[in-house]
Protein backbone atom coordinates (compact mmCIF):
# COMPACT_ATOMS: atom_id res chain seq x y z
CA UNK A 1 0.00 0.00 0.00
CA UNK A 2 2.47 2.50 -1.16
CA UNK A 3 -0.06 4.79 -3.74
CA UNK A 4 -1.01 8.18 -3.06
CA UNK A 5 -2.76 9.31 -0.31
CA UNK A 6 -5.98 11.06 -0.96
CA UNK A 7 -6.04 14.25 0.67
CA UNK A 8 -8.83 12.96 3.01
CA UNK A 9 -6.76 10.27 4.10
CA UNK A 10 -4.08 12.62 4.65
CA UNK A 11 -6.20 14.64 7.01
CA UNK A 12 -7.13 11.39 8.91
CA UNK A 13 -3.62 10.45 9.02
CA UNK A 14 -1.70 13.40 10.59
CA UNK A 15 -4.79 14.16 13.10
CA UNK A 16 -4.67 9.83 13.59
CA UNK A 17 -0.25 10.72 14.54
CA UNK A 18 -0.66 13.74 15.96
CA UNK A 19 -2.93 12.17 18.84
CA UNK A 20 -0.77 8.97 18.99
CA UNK A 21 1.59 11.06 20.23
CA UNK A 22 -0.06 11.56 23.65
CA UNK A 23 0.03 7.95 24.42
CA UNK A 24 2.68 7.38 27.00
CA UNK A 25 4.93 4.37 28.22
CA UNK A 26 2.53 2.28 30.26
CA UNK A 27 -1.32 3.48 29.81
CA UNK A 28 -4.28 1.78 29.26
CA UNK A 29 -5.61 3.30 26.06
CA UNK A 30 -9.25 3.18 24.56
CA UNK A 31 -8.92 2.46 20.83
CA UNK A 32 -11.49 3.84 18.67
CA UNK A 33 -13.80 2.32 15.29
CA UNK A 34 -13.18 3.29 11.81
CA UNK A 35 -10.82 5.07 9.14
CA UNK A 36 -9.20 7.53 11.39
CA UNK A 37 -9.00 5.18 14.45
CA UNK A 38 -7.39 2.41 12.08
CA UNK A 39 -4.97 5.04 11.38
CA UNK A 40 -4.27 5.78 15.07
CA UNK A 41 -4.23 2.15 15.75
CA UNK A 42 -0.98 1.64 12.85
CA UNK A 43 0.92 4.90 14.34
CA UNK A 44 0.78 3.88 17.80
CA UNK A 45 1.96 0.05 16.58
CA UNK A 46 4.90 1.99 14.96
CA UNK A 47 5.77 4.13 18.12
CA UNK A 48 5.72 0.57 20.03
CA UNK A 49 8.49 -0.51 17.50
CA UNK A 50 10.65 2.79 16.92
CA UNK A 51 10.04 4.44 20.61
CA UNK A 52 9.95 1.19 22.15
CA UNK A 53 6.61 2.50 24.27
CA UNK A 54 4.61 -0.09 25.90
CA UNK A 55 0.68 0.64 26.31
CA UNK A 56 -2.22 -1.47 26.61
CA UNK A 57 -5.60 -0.92 24.30
CA UNK A 58 -8.82 -1.15 25.02
CA UNK A 59 -10.66 -1.48 21.54
CA UNK A 60 -14.19 -0.56 20.74
CA UNK A 61 -14.88 -3.10 17.99
CA UNK A 62 -13.98 -6.36 16.87
CA UNK A 63 -12.42 -4.85 14.09
CA UNK A 64 -9.99 -2.90 15.78
CA UNK A 65 -9.65 -5.60 18.32
CA UNK A 66 -7.93 -7.43 15.16
CA UNK A 67 -5.87 -5.01 13.62
CA UNK A 68 -4.22 -4.30 17.31
CA UNK A 69 -3.14 -7.43 17.56
CA UNK A 70 -2.10 -8.20 14.18
CA UNK A 71 0.27 -4.92 14.98
CA UNK A 72 1.11 -6.81 17.93
CA UNK A 73 -0.71 -4.46 20.68
CA UNK A 74 -1.63 -5.70 23.76
CA UNK A 75 -5.29 -5.99 23.85
CA UNK A 76 -7.71 -6.35 27.00
CA UNK A 77 -10.70 -5.90 27.98
CA UNK A 78 -12.80 -2.66 29.47
CA UNK A 79 -13.34 -5.04 32.60
CA UNK A 80 -9.60 -6.16 33.22
CA UNK A 81 -8.61 -2.39 32.52
CA UNK A 82 -11.25 -1.02 34.90
CA UNK A 83 -10.88 2.29 33.88
CA UNK A 84 -8.49 4.14 31.27
CA UNK A 85 -5.97 6.74 30.96
CA UNK A 86 -6.79 8.05 27.23
CA UNK A 87 -9.61 7.40 24.37
CA UNK A 88 -9.12 8.05 21.00
CA UNK A 89 -11.84 7.66 18.66
CA UNK A 90 -12.81 9.39 15.19
CA UNK A 91 -16.43 10.70 15.20
CA UNK A 92 -19.13 11.50 12.11
CA UNK A 93 -19.20 15.25 13.33
CA UNK A 94 -18.22 17.86 16.30
CA UNK A 95 -19.35 21.39 17.16
CA UNK A 96 -17.44 24.24 18.60
CA UNK A 97 -18.38 22.99 21.83
CA UNK A 98 -17.19 19.82 21.27
CA UNK A 99 -20.55 17.72 20.88
CA UNK A 100 -20.55 14.64 18.74
CA UNK A 101 -22.27 12.21 16.46
CA UNK A 102 -20.64 9.22 16.32
CA UNK A 103 -21.84 5.52 15.20
CA UNK A 104 -20.70 6.06 11.20
CA UNK A 105 -19.60 2.57 11.80
CA UNK A 106 -22.48 0.95 13.82
CA UNK A 107 -19.96 0.41 17.51
CA UNK A 108 -21.08 3.73 19.29
CA UNK A 109 -22.41 1.64 22.27
CA UNK A 110 -18.97 0.00 22.51
CA UNK A 111 -17.25 3.63 21.75
CA UNK A 112 -19.49 5.43 24.26
CA UNK A 113 -18.90 2.77 27.39
CA UNK A 114 -15.48 3.22 26.45
CA UNK A 115 -15.05 7.08 26.26
CA UNK A 116 -17.12 7.83 29.35
CA UNK A 117 -14.53 5.04 31.23
CA UNK A 118 -11.41 7.20 30.74
CA UNK A 119 -9.86 10.36 32.03
CA UNK A 120 -9.84 11.79 28.95
CA UNK A 121 -11.77 11.43 25.35
CA UNK A 122 -9.61 12.71 22.34
CA UNK A 123 -11.40 12.97 18.83
CA UNK A 124 -9.30 12.69 15.87
CA UNK A 125 -11.08 14.10 12.50
CA UNK A 126 -11.00 15.66 9.90
CA UNK A 127 -11.75 18.90 8.85
CA UNK A 128 -15.22 18.07 6.89
CA UNK A 129 -16.50 17.10 10.23
CA UNK A 130 -16.90 20.45 11.89
CA UNK A 131 -20.30 21.44 12.13
CA UNK A 132 -22.00 24.53 13.43
CA UNK A 133 -25.14 22.34 14.47
CA UNK A 134 -24.77 18.78 14.49
CA UNK A 135 -27.37 16.39 12.80
CA UNK A 136 -26.62 16.87 9.31
CA UNK A 137 -24.94 13.55 9.64
CA UNK A 138 -28.17 10.73 10.15
CA UNK A 139 -27.63 10.07 13.73
CA UNK A 140 -27.15 6.67 14.32
CA UNK A 141 -29.15 4.60 17.56
CA UNK A 142 -28.66 1.09 18.53
CA UNK A 143 -31.64 -1.02 18.61
CA UNK A 144 -32.29 -4.61 20.08
CA UNK A 145 -33.83 -6.58 17.53
CA UNK A 146 -36.78 -7.81 19.05
CA UNK A 147 -39.58 -5.41 17.60
CA UNK A 148 -37.26 -2.60 16.28
CA UNK A 149 -40.20 -1.42 14.57
CA UNK A 150 -42.45 -0.67 17.40
CA UNK A 151 -39.08 1.07 18.87
CA UNK A 152 -38.84 2.61 15.83
CA UNK A 153 -42.31 4.05 15.35
CA UNK A 154 -41.66 5.45 19.30
CA UNK A 155 -38.32 7.25 17.74
CA UNK A 156 -40.36 8.77 15.01
CA UNK A 157 -43.27 9.98 17.71
CA UNK A 158 -40.84 10.73 20.12
CA UNK A 159 -38.65 13.29 17.55
CA UNK A 160 -42.54 14.84 16.68
CA UNK A 161 -41.97 16.80 19.68
CA UNK A 162 -38.29 17.71 19.50
CA UNK A 163 -36.02 20.62 18.26
CA UNK A 164 -35.24 18.77 15.10
CA UNK A 165 -35.69 19.38 11.39
CA UNK A 166 -36.52 15.68 10.02
CA UNK A 167 -38.15 12.93 11.52
CA UNK A 168 -37.35 9.95 8.99
CA UNK A 169 -35.35 6.96 10.49
CA UNK A 170 -33.84 4.04 8.35
CA UNK A 171 -32.71 0.83 9.04
CA UNK A 172 -29.14 0.20 8.51
CA UNK A 173 -28.43 -2.62 6.35
CA UNK A 174 -25.70 -4.95 5.00
CA UNK A 175 -26.37 -6.10 2.03
CA UNK A 176 -29.73 -7.59 1.73
CA UNK A 177 -29.84 -7.80 5.45
CA UNK A 178 -30.21 -5.86 8.55
CA UNK A 179 -26.26 -4.47 9.84
CA UNK A 180 -25.68 -6.16 12.72
CA UNK A 181 -23.51 -4.25 15.52
CA UNK A 182 -21.14 -6.31 17.86
CA UNK A 183 -23.95 -6.73 20.41
CA UNK A 184 -26.10 -8.12 18.30
CA UNK A 185 -28.50 -5.52 17.81
CA UNK A 186 -29.51 -3.50 15.14
CA UNK A 187 -28.67 0.43 14.08
CA UNK A 188 -31.80 3.16 12.90
CA UNK A 189 -30.12 6.12 11.41
CA UNK A 190 -32.58 9.12 11.88
CA UNK A 191 -32.47 11.83 9.05
CA UNK A 192 -32.91 14.94 11.00
CA UNK A 193 -31.10 17.69 9.67
CA UNK A 194 -30.35 19.96 12.44
CA UNK A 195 -30.82 19.11 15.96
CA UNK A 196 -31.48 22.01 18.27
CA UNK A 197 -31.45 20.15 21.36
CA UNK A 198 -28.91 17.36 21.16
CA UNK A 199 -28.54 17.50 25.22
CA UNK A 200 -32.14 16.55 25.44
CA UNK A 201 -32.39 14.65 22.05
CA UNK A 202 -29.61 12.29 23.63
CA UNK A 203 -31.46 11.96 27.08
CA UNK A 204 -35.11 11.12 25.58
CA UNK A 205 -33.73 8.74 23.13
CA UNK A 206 -32.27 6.48 25.83
CA UNK A 207 -35.73 6.54 27.60
CA UNK A 208 -37.59 4.39 24.32
CA UNK A 209 -38.10 0.76 25.21
CA UNK A 210 -35.60 -1.46 22.79
CA UNK A 211 -33.02 1.66 22.33
CA UNK A 212 -29.80 0.80 23.73
CA UNK A 213 -27.62 3.68 23.06
CA UNK A 214 -27.37 6.84 20.65
CA UNK A 215 -24.87 8.34 18.97
CA UNK A 216 -24.80 12.01 20.48
CA UNK A 217 -21.84 12.37 22.32
CA UNK A 218 -22.66 15.04 25.23
CA UNK A 219 -19.96 16.17 27.13
CA UNK A 220 -17.25 13.47 26.58
CA UNK A 221 -14.72 14.69 24.22
CA UNK A 222 -12.20 16.93 26.10
CA UNK A 223 -9.98 17.62 22.82
CA UNK A 224 -10.29 17.30 19.10
CA UNK A 225 -7.13 17.12 16.73
CA UNK A 226 -8.67 18.32 13.26
CA UNK A 227 -6.38 17.14 10.33
CA UNK A 228 -5.76 19.34 6.97
CA UNK A 229 -4.86 17.49 3.69
CA UNK A 230 -1.88 19.72 3.41
CA UNK A 231 -0.49 17.86 6.70
CA UNK A 232 -1.84 21.05 9.11
CA UNK A 233 -2.93 19.91 12.39
CA UNK A 234 -5.38 21.78 14.79
CA UNK A 235 -5.71 21.01 18.69
CA UNK A 236 -8.80 22.00 20.34
CA UNK A 237 -8.89 21.26 24.30
CA UNK A 238 -12.55 22.14 26.01
CA UNK A 239 -10.56 22.71 29.47
CA UNK A 240 -8.22 24.77 28.41
CA UNK A 241 -9.89 26.76 25.89
CA UNK A 242 -7.20 26.52 23.36
CA UNK A 243 -6.39 26.07 19.72
CA UNK A 244 -3.01 25.54 19.16
CA UNK A 245 -1.79 24.88 15.70
CA UNK A 246 0.94 22.95 14.44
CA UNK A 247 2.78 22.07 10.86
CA UNK A 248 2.98 18.15 10.23
CA UNK A 249 5.28 18.24 6.96
CA UNK A 250 3.32 15.85 4.78
CA UNK A 251 6.63 14.50 2.76
CA UNK A 252 7.40 13.28 6.53
CA UNK A 253 3.98 11.55 7.34
CA UNK A 254 3.83 10.80 3.71
CA UNK A 255 6.84 8.16 3.90
CA UNK A 256 5.69 6.89 7.29
CA UNK A 257 2.57 5.94 5.64
CA UNK A 258 4.46 4.61 3.28
CA UNK A 259 6.66 2.31 5.56
CA UNK A 260 3.11 1.66 8.00
CA UNK A 261 2.18 0.05 4.42
CA UNK A 262 4.84 -1.75 3.21
O1 LIG B 1 -18.17 6.46 15.20
C1 LIG B 1 -17.48 5.79 14.47
C2 LIG B 1 -17.65 4.34 14.32
O2 LIG B 1 -18.79 3.88 14.98
C3 LIG B 1 -16.37 6.43 13.70
O3 LIG B 1 -15.47 6.99 14.60
C4 LIG B 1 -16.93 7.48 12.81
O4 LIG B 1 -17.89 6.87 11.96
C5 LIG B 1 -15.84 8.13 11.95
O5 LIG B 1 -15.34 7.20 11.04
P1 LIG B 1 -14.15 7.54 10.05
O6 LIG B 1 -12.94 7.77 10.89
O7 LIG B 1 -14.03 6.32 9.17
O8 LIG B 1 -14.53 8.77 9.27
Amino acid sequence: MTGELSPIDRAKFVAAKQAAGFVEDGMKVGLGTGSTAAWLVRCLAERMEEEGIRFRGVPTSTRTADLARELGIEVISLDEAKWLDLTIDGADEFDKDLNLIKGGGGALLQEKIVATASDQMVVIADAAKEVQTLGNFPLPIEVIPFGWQTSQSLVEETLVSMDVMGRKSTLRMNGAKPFVTDEGNHILDLHLGRIGNARQLALVLNQIPGVVENGLFIDICDRVVIGFADGKVETRDINAGTVTTDQMLFEESDNLFKDLGD
